[in-house]
């Protein structure tokens, strides 16, 4: 199948139901109006860097066609001739044609970041902790943690969740990174120039160290509205075996990794009377979220301003994700031609990423190879 062309969505993600949802809903696909006045960010769009990303396409296209040269290809078909995981296999390898593995392109990357200011956003669930059946228990390896530490003690780091930032701080535990949560909707960032964005000023606060830090929260003005429908879908889908539901502060999940049953129509029944939510689509999960422009590419052009990387061309901010959710901030970066998305999937998948890396064992492999590059580099 033509992955480019086989798909109306962005991003194969999870089986989304076929039916039809209520108007109000529907809002969600590309929200241009919200309650509170203007919240599109002004930011100063970067001159492209001539080539360069190209370049590392090219570079990364070489080792692959290295890898796939007569030898290397005569071996992998005969190793997958015979089984269903061989074809699996093959199918993924031919998907790095076009999102090249960021570890075998690794130097291309670092030739790349060599002239400039690397800046690391990360998402959390599928990126630096597992899938797993219960959300609660995602938590993230302690080799991870440490590998997060030392990259984010050499670079700007900051994790980019859908989950209410307290939660995603209690999984990583880190004081090291910048931490924004409700997919964007609640950031804890540095002092910097981004005092406001579009009439939505930054709360001047501290954070557990004492540190002076700004808080962003454009969808303030929706609490009230999620936590009421979080209790009305907390009590529509109750009876469902297995459908969990998190309060993710400017966000509702629904999960139904577990669920035999149609979460979708509960959803939809009590979306209707919202008109100003959204409903998105994740990993098994539906997220209900106030309609506003704002996303995690939005997030990710907030907290660069902030950190004063948003107006010189030395910036190669990397942002690493794994859910359809990261494609807004993939698209950013590759709309502004500054860096580069890196999406993390086992499967092959239509993405605004330009590199890939297989699951959160690969992420962390690249983290510890990105710190050790730098240390060995300064
Ligand atoms: O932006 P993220 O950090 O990736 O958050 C997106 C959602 O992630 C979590 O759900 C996903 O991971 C769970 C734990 O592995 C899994 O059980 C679930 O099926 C996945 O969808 C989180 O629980 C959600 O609230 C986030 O919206």
């Amino acid at each position: 199948m033509d992955l480019k062309t086989g798909l109306s969505s962005p991003v194969i993600a999870d089986h989304l139901p076929t039916i039809a949802l209520p108007a109000a809903v529907m809002t969600f696909t590309t929200p241009t109006s919200f309650p509170s006045p203007g919240l599109c960010l002004n930011t100063t769009k970067k001159i492209p860097l001539p080539g360069k990303i190209e370049e590392v396409r090219a570079t990364g296209w070489l080792d692959l066609m290295m890898a796939s040269s007569p030898t290397r290809k005569r071996q992998v078909k005969d190793v997958v001739s015979d089984t269903q995981t061989g074809d699996v296999d093959l199918q993924y390898h031919n998907w790095t044609v076009d999102y090249p593995s960021a570890l075998t392109s690794f130097e291309a990357i670092t030739d790349l970041a060599a002239s400039k200011r690397l800046a690391l956003f990360l998402d959390y669930d599928g990126t630096l902790s597992p899938i797993v059946d219960n959300p609660a228990n995602a938590l993230m390896s302690d080799e991870m943690r440490a590998a997060v530490k030392h990259v984010a003690s050499l670079f700007p780091t900051a994790i980019i969740s859908g989950r209410s930032r307290d939660k995603v701080f209690d999984f990583v535990k880190l004081n090291e990174l910048y931490y924004a949560g409700s997919h964007g909707m609640d950031i804890m960032g540095p002092v910097g120039k981004a005092a406001d964005s579009n009439g939505v000023e930054c709360i001047r606060s501290t954070d557990s160290q004492g540190k002076e830090v700004n808080l962003f929260q454009p969808a303030s003005e929706f609490l009230p509205m999620i936590s009421e429908v979080y209790k009305k879908l907390d009590e529509s889908v109750k009876d469902i075996d297995g459908a969990r539901m998190e309060d993710n502060k400017f966000c509702v999940s629904v999960h139904y990794r577990n669920v035999a049953e149609d979460v979708f129509q509960r959803v939809t029944a009590v979306l209707e009377d919202y008109p100003c939510l959204r409903l998105t689509h994740g990993r098994k999960v539906f997220e209900v979220r106030p309609v506003i422009d704002w996303n995690k590419g939005k997030a990710v052009e907030f907290l660069l301003e902030s950190l004063g990387l948003n107006e010189s061309d030395d910036v190669l901010p990397i942002y690493v994700g794994d859910d359809r959710t990261d494609e807004d901030a993939f698209k950013v970066l590759k709309a502004s031609n500054r860096g580069f998305g890196i999406l993390v999937s086992s499967i092959p998948k239509e993405s605004d990423a330009f590199y890939s890396l297989r699951d959160p064992a690969e992420v962390m492999e690249f983290l510890r190879k990105l710190a050790a590059w730098k240390e060995q580099s300064n």
